[in-house]
Formats: structure tokens, sequence, C-alpha cells
């Protein structure tokens, strides 16, 4: 049935008001504060993202916060969300919040009392009457100034229902027009909130013609159920924050609300103004604004709420992303879902990553050995970047046809320690073992190289570089040798330095093998004994 609001005018049934607090309970999560132009940066963000109303404050809070809702109010002065202003059951709050949503086209204000027994008795140390009492003066004088007044039971959901029903009547009677019923503390089920809204618009009368409001704080991680459970209850108006930030452990979170009823309308069939492309990007400005990010794995606008690791997961996703992805990536934002590459994944995610990456098809074989040491760094890193593939896959492409190849070593060094390096090579199919010391592990592992296959060549250059990051950072090392005027240059890479710098050794020495080879074929075998 439709209701008649005076801020929305004719509400149909399935109509969702989505009512946002970051403002006001999400700046109450300690460290989030924010100052005016940010608060006004934010407004602007949620007027896009489609909100019905915006909770800019309590404006008897401080002149700061004076201040924001009146500016906030006077931004949606012609069109946009409704502007609301928190208020205690107090006429200088009332008053506050009416002086500062004035200039709004559609002000509310927003009166709160408590109404559970243990509040009303330790902190407002007021009896039933007394609240009672304070509840239809409240929303009285409210309403004497605004046609829009929503009243909340503060801990309503740990009040004595038969009372919460007269203080709801009272609220109706007095004339607010949204009653919202918080669970504060974050301590109901959903089973409890439904039941609660159910009761209340059975037994209250003038139930129909108000809005009701859920506000689900989330100590028991239960705020987004429990909302969902409020709306199927009959609850149109909900109240939640972006990234889910509030009082202690926050308030139920509007992308996940916004996404549960876009994605579940089968059993959720309702509608709402959100517009969710925009959840991505509401939720990193409240994030730059406050130099708080989400946790990666947060839903909808988490880092990881799109991103698959494992190989089972990213081979689904390959084939059909609807495998593994109950709403598409772009539907809230992010412009593509991520396969990460790590040590989770198989040859399907990794041979993707390569297309993705530019390279040509490269057969099976190459591909299976680029793959086996890419699972050997992903064991290693804690994060493969694409950076680190192209290293591993240029290596392998670049060995593919090599006649010297590295196939193990093993360095000893340290403090006082004359590094040694044991060293094993294939050459021409035939493996081969060498040890030598020197002046480094560097220089021991060189040795150990010319050791198993003698050579005479200048060392022209030797550098470092870190591929990404971090001290597990692959390191690409380049070497270049000269002989008779020309250079050749090898490159290798690895986790490992000295690794890294035998790789491209012995990469730099196939391309002189196959320099000479061109010269004087005869010159390219080497000794069959080791030189001492
Ligand atoms: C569940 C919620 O999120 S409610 C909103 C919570 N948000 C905030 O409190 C942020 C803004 N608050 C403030 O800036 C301050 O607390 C103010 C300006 C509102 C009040 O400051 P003070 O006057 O110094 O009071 P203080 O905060 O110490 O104590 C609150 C007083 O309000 C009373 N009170 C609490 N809730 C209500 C209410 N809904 N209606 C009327 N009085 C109330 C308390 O009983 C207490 O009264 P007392 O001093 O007579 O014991
Ligand atoms: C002010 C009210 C709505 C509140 O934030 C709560 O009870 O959690
Ligand atoms: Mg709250």
């Amino acid at each position: 049935m439709a209701i008649e609001h005076p801020s929305f005018g004719k509400l149909e049934d399935d109509r969702i008001i989505f009512f946002d607090t970051t403002l006001r309970d999400g700046e109450q999560s300690p460290g989030f504060s924010m100052n005016l132009e940010e608060k006004l940066r934010m407004a602007e963000a949620l007027a896009d993202l489609g909100v019905d109303v915006i909770e800019a404050g309590f404006a008897i809070a401080s002149p700061g916060d004076f201040d924001s809702v009146k500016s906030i109010a006077q931004r949606f002065s012609k069109d946009g969300p409704v502007v609301a202003s928190l208020s205690r059951a107090h006429q200088a709050d009332i008053m506050r919040s009416v002086e500062a949503t004035k200039p709004a086209a559609r002000p509310r204000v927003h009166i709160v009392l408590a109404t559970s027994d243990l509040h009303m008795r330790v902190k407002l140390r007021m009896s039933r009457e007394e609240v009672l009492e304070s509840i239809a003066s409240s929303v009285g004088l409210a309403r004497n100034h605004a046609a829009d007044v929503e009243w909340s039971a503060e801990d309503g959901s740990r009040s004595d229902i038969d009372f919460l029903c007269r203080c709801v009547e009272t609220a109706i009677r007095a004339g607010a027009t949204t009653i919202n019923i918080p669970d504060t503390v974050g301590y109901s089920m959903p089973e409890d909130i439904a039941a609660i809204f159910r009761a209340l618009r059975e037994r209250v009368p003038g139930a129909e013609k108000v809005i009701f409001s859920a506000h689900n704080h989330n100590d028991l991680g239960m705020a987004v159920a429990n909302t969902l459970a409020a709306v199927r209850a009959g609850v149109r108006q909900i109240e939640s924050t972006i990234n889910g930030i509030g009082e202690r452990a926050g308030n139920a979170s509007l992308e996940e609300v916004a996404m549960a009823l876009r994605t579940r309308r089968d059993v959720l069939p309702f509608r709402s103004n959100i517009v969710t492309t925009s959840l991505l990007r509401t939720s990193k400005l409240l994030a730059t604004i406050t130099g708080f990010d989400v946790q990666p794995n947060k839903a909808i606008v988490g880092r990881n709420a799109f991103a698959h690791e494992s190989g089972i997961h990213q081979d689904g996703v390959l084939k059909d992303a609807s495998t593994y992805e109950i709403m598409t990536p772009e539907s809230v934002g992010w412009t593509t879902n991520s396969l990460v590459l790590g040590k989770h994944s198989g040859r399907a995610a990794f041979r993707d990553k390569l297309r993705a990456l530019g390279y040509p098809e490269i057969g099976d074989n190459q591909l299976n050995d680029a793959f086996r040491r890419f699972k050997d760094i992903a064991d290693r890193k804690k994060v493969v970047y694409d950076e680190d593939v192209a290293a591993l896959v240029d290596d392998e492409v670049l060995r593919a046809h090599d006649r010297v190849k590295l196939v193990g070593l093993t360095v000893a060094t340290g403090l006082n320690t004359r590094p040694m390096a044991t060293l094993k090579l294939e050459i021409d199919g035939e493996e081969r073992e060498g040890m030598a010391v020197g002046d480094g592990a560097v220089d021991a592992t060189f040795n150990a190289i010319r050791q198993v296959f003698p050579h005479e060549v200048a060392l022209k250059l030797y550098a470092v570089q870190s591929i990404t990051g971090g001290t597990d950072a692959q390191a690409r090392v380049t070497v270049r040798f000269e002989e008779h005027g020309k250079l050749v240059d090898g490159q290798g890479s690895d986790t490992d330095t000295i690794v890294a710098s035998a790789r491209a050794y012995v990469h730099a020495l196939n391309k002189l093998l196959v320099k000479r080879e061109r010269t004087a074929p005869a010159e390219i075998v080497p000794s069959r004994q080791p030189a001492a």
C-alpha cells in the first residue's frame, strides 16, 4: 500500500529509502572526524550515489558540526537528498537541528531517545512515563518547525515490546513521519528484528501512515542481515553507512545492503535510487578522506571482492565468470575482475596472464617450464607481480635454445668465510658439476661456471636491478662480455640475486657461443676436462 510522505510524496510499497548516516554515525568512529570541506565532498558523492536522506551531523554537538549540517543543507537547497540533523529530546538540540537544516529543500529533524529499561534507568534516569512525555513534547516541537520528523528509539531492540509500542504510538500521534528502531548495540538476530517490526506494524495505531526504519550496528557482524530481515518485515527506510563505518564495529554497510537488494531480487523484490556503479568510487572517496582503507576481503568494495587466486576458480572464471561471481564487477564500479597469480594458480590463469601481457602463444614445453618456475617463485613470494611473470617468461624464452643450462647452484657464504659455489651445468644435454671459491658469492659462482665450462672472456658489466619492491622482489641481473671488440649482454632474474647472476652469466655465455659459432665453429667445443 502506498504511503504519502512529506518529503517524498507518494511512496510505493516496494520503494526502499536509503538514509545515509556516514557523516553522523559514521563520523562517530574513533579517528574518522571530517572537516567541513570533506563533509561537503562526501555529501556530493552521496547525492550522486542516489541516497535519499543524508544525515549531515548532530547540529548541537559543536559549532563545526552545525556549520557542516548547514552547508550541506544549503548545497541541497533546490533538489537532491533530504538533509537531516540528529537531536536529543531537548528543545535546544531540536532548535539547532531546525536552524541548521532549514536551508535544505527538504529538511528533516531527527530526534532520538532511549527506550530500554537499562538506558532509561541508568543513563537518562527517567521513568517510563517521563520518557513518553518527552517523546510527545520533543516530536511535537519538531513538527511545529519541520514537516519531516524522524523519531528513533535508542536501544529499541532491547526495549520491552509493550512499552516500545506505546513509545511509537506516542511519536506517531505527535507527528513523527518516520519511526526508526535501532539495534544500537548490535545485539539482535535477524528473527528478533523481524519480530519487533512485525509487532509494531500490527499493534500500533497509525503504523500504516509512517515509514518504519532500521538502523543496525555490527557488533556481532549481523548489521546487514538484520537490515534485510527488517525490510522483509515491512521496513522501508534503511540506515547505513559507506564502508559500514560507525560507532564501535560500525553500521550496516550501504554497499552490501544495496547489492544484496539488487542481487537477490528473487527474495527481496524492492527498488531503490542507488546508482550501484558509483559504489566503489564513493567507498574510495571516503577511504581517502578518512585515511582508513577497507579490508581487502570487504564485500563489494574490498580489493579482493572480485579477485581470484586459486587455479580451479580462475579456470572457472575464464570459462564463465558467473561460476564464481554472483554480480559483475562493473555493476559496482570496478572496471574488471582480476585473476591474481599466486601459489594456488593453475596453467589456465598463467596462460591468460601471458596473453594479457602481450606474449605470443608459447609452446606447451616452454609454458610448462615457465609455469614450474612461476610456482617456485609463488612459493617464495607473497605477491607475484606482472613484472615477475614477464621476467621469468622472458628468461625461459631466452633460454629455449641454450646449449648451456644452469641446473644447480649452492653457495656457502658468510662472515669470515671464503664464499664457495657448487654449480651444475647441462652442456649439450650432459650434466657437469664443479666448485670454486671467490671474493664474494657472485665471484665464486662465476668462477664455478668458468671451472665447469672453461672459457676466456672479458666481463665488462655486472648490474643488479630490483624488478619490484620489497625484500622478496626478484632481482634482474645484466652481465656484459666483450670479445674482439664485440659485446654480448645476458640477463637473468630470480628472487635470489646469486641465482639471477648465474642465469645472466650463462645467458651471456650462450649468446657468445652463438656469436663464436658464426665466426669460428671449432672454438665452441668446451674442454672435456674442466680446468683445475
Ligand atoms: C546512539 C547514538 O549514536 S546517539 C548519538 C551519539 N552521538 C554523540 O553523542 C555525538 C555528539 N555528542 C556531543 O557532542 C555531546 O555529547 C552533547 C553536546 C550532545 C552533549 O554534551 P554534554 O551536555 O556535555 O553531555 P554528555 O555528553 O556528557 O552527557 C549526555 C547527556 O545527555 C543526556 N541524554 C542522552 N541521550 C539523550 C537523549 N536522547 N535525549 C535527552 N537527553 C539525553 C544524558 O542523560 C546526559 O545527561 P546528564 O548530563 O544530565 O546526565
Ligand atoms: C541515534 C540512533 C539512531 C543511533 O545511532 C543508534 O541508536 O545507534
Ligand atoms: Mg547508531
